[in-house]
C-alpha cells in the first residue's frame, strides 16, 4: 500500500517487499504487502428474501440514508459473498427484474449491512478482503492504518451553530476548529455516498459509558473489518437482549476513511476531515483510516454532553486497590496511562476515558488501546497477553513465517497499536466504575530530565499543571540527538476538549476537594540529563512510586521543596534510589541542570499567558492561588 501526496490510498501491484529480520527469513513490511482480493463466488443459490425482512433491515440501517434523495441503495443484512441472502431483484440480469424510470440508478444498488459481527465474523472478513490483514502467532489480527498512522488534530471540524456558539470553546489555543452547516451536510452525503457505493458495510451498535444512568448508545458505520473490529474492542458491548431493544442511536459515525474528502469544499485543507456535529449527533471521517480517530472522536463528544450533567469527563486512566482506593492517570499520548493504570496488583477500571460523577468513576469505553513500542513480557504481562486471538495490531511488524511480532521494529511508525476488550486483562473491574478518586496522578514525560520523578501536589499545583497539561518527547529519533519537544495541552487533552479549560479545572478542583483527593506530579521521563545524555527513568521505578502513593506510605514521607517549580519532593521512596528523587543530584553538570530547569520553567510561563485573565470555578481565592502555583524565578 503506498500513499499519494493527497492522502488517497493507492494499491500498488507485485509481491510484499521483505527485509531480513533476525534469523534470516524475510520480515513482513506490513505497509507495503500487497495481496490480490479474493473474491469468494463459491455460495449457494440465490434465494429471494421477503419484503418485510427487507423493510426491517432498512429500518436497522436508516442512518445509511441520504438527506437530499429520496431513494438511495436498498440495504440488506450480510455478506454479499454468501449469495443465500441476496435477494433476486437485486441482479438487474435477472429475467423478472422489472427496472422502473422513476427511481435514481443508486436506488437500483443493493448495499449489505454487516451488523454487529464477531470477533471471528470480523477476522474473515478482513483476512480475505482487506490487504495487509495478517494472523501473527500470539492470534492476534494485525492490520494496516494506511497513510494516517495517529491522529490529524489540525484536520477536526466542529459545526458552529445555534447549539454550539455558544457553550464551545472557540478562537485562539482552541481545538474546535469551525466549519457550518452546510459543509457538514456536503462531507457527509460524500461519506454516506462513498459508503453506499459499496457491496457492504459494517455497522456497529453498541455502548459508552459504564454509567448506566449517562450511557450513550453509538451507532458506527465504516466500510473495514478493521474499523468494526477495533471498535467492538474499544466500546462496551451489548448483550443481544440489549441489541434487541436497541433503538435509535443517540451518535453516528460514518467511517469513510479509505475516501478522502473534496480539498475544494470549503474549510478544507488537506484530504483528511474529520467532522462533528453535535446538533445533528452525527461525526463524518474522510481520507484517514487511523481506528483512533473514532474512539477520540466520540470522546470529545463526551467531553460537551458529561459537563452539561455536572459530570467531569476524563482524559485518565483509573485503576482501584483491593481496598477500593481510585486512582486517575492523567496524561498526554506516551506519558503512561495504560502502562502505569494496567497494574497486576490492582483493579483495572480503564485506562484512557472516564467520567467522574455524583457516584465516582465510570469507564467511558470497553477497552484499552495500548502502544505496543518495545512491549516487552517481562517489564508489561498483562498488556503482552492480552495480545491474543480477537485483538487487533496496528501498523507492527511481523517475521512472514512464523508470524511473531518484532516489537522493537518502528519502520511503519513508532505509534504501533494493540486494541483489546478491557476484560483480556485479568484483573480488570467488572462493570468499570468505581468509588471517588483518592489520588489524582498527573503525568509528564519530561524529557528535559529535570522534573522530579515524584512530586506530592498543593491543589493550586494540581490545577495549575492540570491546565498547563505539559510534556515532552523527542522530537525525532532519526537525525540524532534533537532538543525535547515541550508539549502544553489543556487538561492533558486539548486536542478533545470542547468547552474553555477553566469548565473542567474548577470541576475538577471541586471534586478533589470535595472528596479530599491528593494530586502528585509523576515525570515518567529523563533523569541524570535531557535526551541525548540522560536516560529514561526505569518502569521499575515508576511502578515503585506509584506504589507508594495507592499503599498512603508517600503521603507520610519527609518532603521539602524544589526551587523554580516549589515542588514538594520526598526524600524517600521504597524500592527506588534516594538520590535519584531529586534531578540535580543526577546530572553532573550542575549549571547545565540548572539552566534547563529555567527553560522549562519559562516555557511553562510563556504558556499559562493565555489563562492569567481567567477565572476557575466561583472562588476568586483559588483563582489566585493557581496563578501562584507555577514557577517562581
Ligand atoms: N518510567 C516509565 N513510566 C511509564 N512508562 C514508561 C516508562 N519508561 C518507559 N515507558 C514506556 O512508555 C510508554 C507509555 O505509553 P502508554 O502507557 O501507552 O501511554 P498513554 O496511555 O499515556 O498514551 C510505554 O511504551 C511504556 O513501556
Ligand atoms: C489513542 C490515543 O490515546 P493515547 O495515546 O493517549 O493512548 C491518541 O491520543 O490518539
Ligand atoms: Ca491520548
Ligand atoms: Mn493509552
Amino acid at each position: 500500500m503506498a500513499a499519494k501526496g493527497n492522502g488517497e490510498m493507492k494499491f500498488g501491484s507485485g509481491g510484499g517487499s521483505t527485509t531480513k529480520g533476525r534469523n534470516g527469513l524475510g520480515k513482513i513490511q506490513t505497509q507495503r504487502r500487497q495481496n490480490g482480493i479474493c473474491h469468494d463466488d463459491s455460495g449457494p443459490t440465490v434465494k429471494a428474501q421477503t419484503i418485510d425482512e427487507l423493510h426491517s433491515l432498512q429500518k436497522k440501517s436508516a442512518s445509511l440514508a441520504s438527506l437530499t434523495r429520496e431513494t438511495g441503495p436498498k440495504v440488506v443484512k450480510g455478506d454479499p459473498a454468501r449469495q443465500s441472502e441476496t435477494p433476486k431483484f437485486a441482479h438487474a440480469s435477472h429475467p423478472h427484474f422489472t427496472p422502473t424510470i422513476s427511481v435514481s440508478d443508486s436506488s437500483l444498488k443493493f448495499t449489505h449491512v454487516l451488523y454487529n459481527l464477531s470477533q471471528a465474523e470480523l477476522y474473515e472478513q478482513a483476512i480475505k478482503y482487506e490487504k495487509g490483514s495478517f494472523i501473527t502467532s500470539n492470534g492476534a489480527l494485525a492490520t494496516l492504518s494506511g497513510a494516517k498512522t495517529g491522529r490529524s488534530p489540525k484536520d477536526k471540524r466542529v459545526v458552529r451553530d445555534e447549539t454550539t456558539e455558544d457553550d464551545l470553546w472557540w478562537g485562539k489555543g482552541s481545538p474546535n476548529i469551525e466549519m457550518d452547516e452546510h459543509t457538514f451536510l456536503v462531507n457527509r452525503e460524500r461519506a454516506v455516498d462513498y459508503l453506499n457505493s459499496l457491496e457492504k458495510v459494517f455497522v456497529n451498535d453498541q455502548f459508552l459509558n459504564w454509567d448506566p444512568e449517562n450511557q450513550i448508545k453509538v451507532r458506527i458505520v465504516s466500510a473495514r473489518a478493521y474499523h468494526s473490529l477495533f471498535m467492538h474492542n474499544m466500546c462496551i458491548r451489548p448483550t443481544p437482549e440489549e441489541l434487541e431493544n436497541f433503538g435509535t442511536p443517540d451518535f453516528t459515525i460514518y467511517n469513510a476513511g479509505q475516501f478522502p474528502c473534496n480539498r475544494y469544499t470549503h474549510y478544507m485543507t488537506s484530504s483528511t476531515s474529520i467532522d462533528l456535529n453535535l446538533a445533528r449527533r452525527e461525526m463524518v471521517i474522510l481520507g484517514t483510516q487511523y481506528a483512533g480517530e473514532m474512539k477520540k472522536g466520540l470522546f470529545s463528544v463526551m467531553h460537551y454532553l458529561m459537563p452539561n450533567r455536572q459530570i467531569l469527563s476524563l482524559h485518565s486512566g483509573c485503576n482501584m486497590g483491593k481496598d477500593g482506593d481510585v486512582a486517575l492517570f492523567f496524561g498526554l499520548s506516551g506519558t503512561g496511562k495504560t502502562t502505569l493504570s494496567t497494574d497486576h496488583n490492582r483493579y483495572l477500571i480503564g485506562d484512557d476515558e472516564h467520567c467522574w460523577g455524583q457516584n465516582g468513576v465510570s469507564n467511558i469505553e470497553g477497552g484499552c488501546y495500548a502502544k505496543c513500542i518495545d512491549l516487552s513480557k517481562e517489564k508489561e504481562p498483562d498488556i503482552w497477553n492480552a495480545i491474543k486471538f480477537g485483538t487487533v495490531l496496528e501498523n507492527v511488524v511481523f517475521d512472514e513465517h512464523t508470524r511473531e511480532v518484532d516489537y522493537s521494529e518502528k519502520s511503519v511508525t513508532e505509534n504501533t497499536r494493540a486494541a483489546y476488550p478491557i476484560e483480556y486483562i485479568p484483573n480488570a473491574k467488572i462493570p468499570c466504575v468505581g468509588p471517588h478518586p483518592k489520588n489524582v496522578i498527573l503525568l509528564a514525560c519530561d524529557a528535559f530530565g529535570v522534573l522530579p520523578p515524584v512530586s506530592k501536589l498543593s491543589l493550586a499545583q494540581t490545577m495549575y499543571h492540570f491546565i498547563s497539561g505539559y510534556t515532552a518527547l523527542v522530537a525525532g529519533t532519526e537525525d540524532g540527538i534533537k532538543e525535547p519537544q515541550a508539549t502544553f495541552s489543556a487538561c492533558f487533552g486539548a486536542a478533545f476538549i470542547m468547552l474553555h479549560p477553566t469548565k473542567y479545572a474548577a470541576m475538577l478542583a471541586a471534586k478533589m476537594q470535595k472528596h479530599g483527593a491528593t494530586g502528585w506530579l509523576v515525570n515518567t521521563g529523563w533523569s541524570g540529563g535531557s535526551y541525548g545524555s540522560g536516560s529514561r527513568i526505569k518502569l521499575a521505578y515508576t511502578r515503585k512510586i506509584i506504589d507508594a502513593i495507592h499503599s498512603g506510605s508517600l503521603l507520610k514521607a519527609n518532603y521539602r521543596k524544589t526551587e523554580v517549580f516549589g515542588l514538594e519532593i520526598p526524600t524517600g521512596v521504597e524500592g527506588v534510589p534516594s538520590e535519584i528523587l531529586d534531578p540535580v543530584n543526577t546530572w553532573s553538570n550542575k549549571k547545565a541542570y540548572k539552566e534547563t530547569l529555567l527553560k522549562l520553567g519559562g516555557l511553562f510561563k510563556n504558556n499559562f499567558e493565555v489563562f492569567v485573565n481567567h477565572k476557575i470555578g466561583k472562588d476568586d481565592g483559588l483563582t489566585e492561588e493557581i496563578l501562584a502555583a507555577g514557577p517562581v524565578f
